[in-house]
């Protein structure tokens, strides 16, 4: 049995939803996840162990992938891993989104990918499914080891 740390920022319950399924996913293989859900009451803290960051995608302005591009309700979960040596921690990043948002789905998680030399190691829409639970908990297992 092992215990995959996980952190993640949830503005309107779908990225929370995800989790869920993965924590399904985790008891039905005999192993757990540790949660940490960001939002503006967490008091920064200093990870101990890896960590992988789910990371929906909140945008606006422009309609392309340039730096006029910003980041609305989501920077928490940033703030968190900018905090002492948290980022050293960060193995890879989940994006979730929208498809709709064209060139703009999961922007956020390829952000972070490119600023913390992570890879995006997953993505899905909004709540996803089982089955991406599925796939992206094996992913998680590779990048965090068993
Ligand atoms: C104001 C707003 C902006 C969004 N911008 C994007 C975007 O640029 N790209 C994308 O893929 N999804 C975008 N989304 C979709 C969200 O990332 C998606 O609904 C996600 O599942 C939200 O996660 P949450 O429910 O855990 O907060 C946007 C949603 C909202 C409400």
């Amino acid at each position: 049995m092992a215990t995959y740390r996980l952190l993640y920022i949830s503005i309107e319950g779908n990225t929370e939803s995800f989790v869920q399924k993965l924590a399904a996913v985790a008891e039905s293989e005999g192993d757990q996840l540790s949660l940490l859900a960001l939002g503006d009451e967490i008091d920064p803290a200093h990870e101990k162990e890896p960590f992988v960051a789910l990371v929906p995608t909140y945008l606006n302005g422009g309609t392309g992938t340039g730096p006029e591009v910003v980041e609305i309700f989501t920077n928490a979960l940033a703030d968190y891993i900018d905090f002492g040596n948290n980022a050293r921690y960060l193995r890879g990043v989940i994006g979730s989104g929208n498809r709709n948002f064209n060139d703009q789905y999961i922007l956020t998680a390829k952000r972070y990918a490119e600023k913390y030399h992570v890879p995006v190691i997953g993505d899905y829409e909004l709540r996803g499914t089982s089955r991406e639970a599925e796939k992206i908990f094996a992913r998680i297992k590779e990048t965090l080891g068993e």
